[in-house]
């Protein structure tokens, strides 16, 4: 969907983050709410050759995969006036022409309300993307973002920082994926810092 398409006729827009969006949105926004979509888990099997690696050696970020069964926790944020264009021009580079995801609606569930959801616009990377790297253990999966960097920063800092969002406003949640490659990276981590 194109980002006119999207905005036609709406005065204001959901938009769910997961992955860096949930700790540096930046963007302008009139308000958050902590919840999650359904039918999805959130996995890294997304490459990233600008933001947190390069083309010789692509970072992990992460994406949706669809699952019947699987909720994903992240961060909606409303944007409303001109809010909802200024934010959908500085996505579109950021994570369309920069990352590779595209633009889908899902329900959003915030955290602590009755059931009820709202329509909120998410980016996803598909598995035919070219940057799509797909499954691996945590353990490959911890040593690359371990060794990664790109433009915009490590990709350690990309994997703590959404660690850190799910210990502090998910407590509830059990991310195995997530953890495990938290633990796997800082046990590499732990060896270069001993190797010193
Ligand atoms: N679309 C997901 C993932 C977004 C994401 O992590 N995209 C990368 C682009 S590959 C990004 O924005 N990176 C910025 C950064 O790493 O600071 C979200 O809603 O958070």
């Amino acid at each position: 969907m194109k980002p006119q398409d999207i905005i036609a006729g709406k005065s204001s827009l959901w938009i769910f983050g997961y992955g860096s969006l949930v700790w540096k949105p930046d963007f302008r926004y009139k308000r958050s709410e902590v919840g999650y979509i359904r039918g999805y888990k959130r996995r890294f099997w997304h490459g990233d050759n600008f933001h947190r690696g390069n083309v010789e050696s692509p970072g992990r970020v992460v994406t949706l995969i669809e699952d019947e069964d699987a909720t994903t926790w992240g961060v909606a944020f409303e944007v409303s006036g001109s809010q909802l264009e200024d934010s959908l021009k500085y996505l579109t580079v950021r994570e369309t022409v920069r990352g590779g995801y595209i633009t889908k609606m899902v329900d959003f569930f915030p955290d602590g309300e009755d059931g009820s959801s709202v329509q909120a616009l998410v980016y996803i990377a598909t598995a035919d993307n070219p940057l799509y790297l797909g499954p691996a253990t945590p353990e490959e999966i911890g040593a690359q973002i371990a060794v990664c960097r790109g433009k915009t920063g490590h990709n350690l800092e990309y994997l703590l920082r959404l660690a850190e969002f799910m210990r502090s406003s998910c407590p509830q949640v059990e991310d195995h994926h997530l953890f495990a490659i938290e633990t796997a990276a800082l046990t590499v981590v732990s060896y270069f810092l001993a190797a010193q």
